[in-house]
């Protein structure tokens, strides 16, 4: 089964819940991790099982960053708000840092999150 996390800054987290419900048969079929946020509104939102790490700002991409350095992730989706500065961007760019370090599948808006979903679960 591939683990997968889930994380969307609070002006994306409206497209992760479209985009987890349009893709919940597929990601039913994953290991699902998210940070703390993100994680309860897919909770409570969907009919997905999530494990919910940190908040994103309490360090939870670094939880999710040390699972990706581990070899534990198989892919990413991190919708990033683009256009609004983060209190922790180093906690940010060390989570993307360490996907490239380990080659692991990121996606960081809806379009490739919309290959990584497919490209994972047909191979996994
Ligand atoms: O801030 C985040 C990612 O950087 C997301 O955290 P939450 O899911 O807790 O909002």
């Amino acid at each position: 089964m591939s683990r997968l996390a889930l994380i969307a800054h609070d002006e994306e987290k409206p497209a992760l819940i479209e985009f987890a419900e349009r893709y919940e048969d597929a990601l039913a079929t994953c290991d699902l991790v998210a940070t703390g946020t993100t994680g309860k509104r897919l909770q409570t939102e969907t009919e997905l099982e999530v494990e919910r790490k940190e908040s994103g700002p309490y360090g939870g991409d670094l939880m999710i960053g040390a699972e990706v350095a581990a070899g534990m992730m198989d892919g990413v989706i991190f919708l990033r708000d683009p256009l609004r500065a983060q209190p922790h961007e180093p906690d940010i760019s060390a989570l993307l840092r360490i996907c490239d370090v380990h080659d692991t599948a990121l996606a960081t808006n809806l379009a490739s999150a919309t290959f990584l979903i497919e490209g994972l679960t047909e191979t996994g």
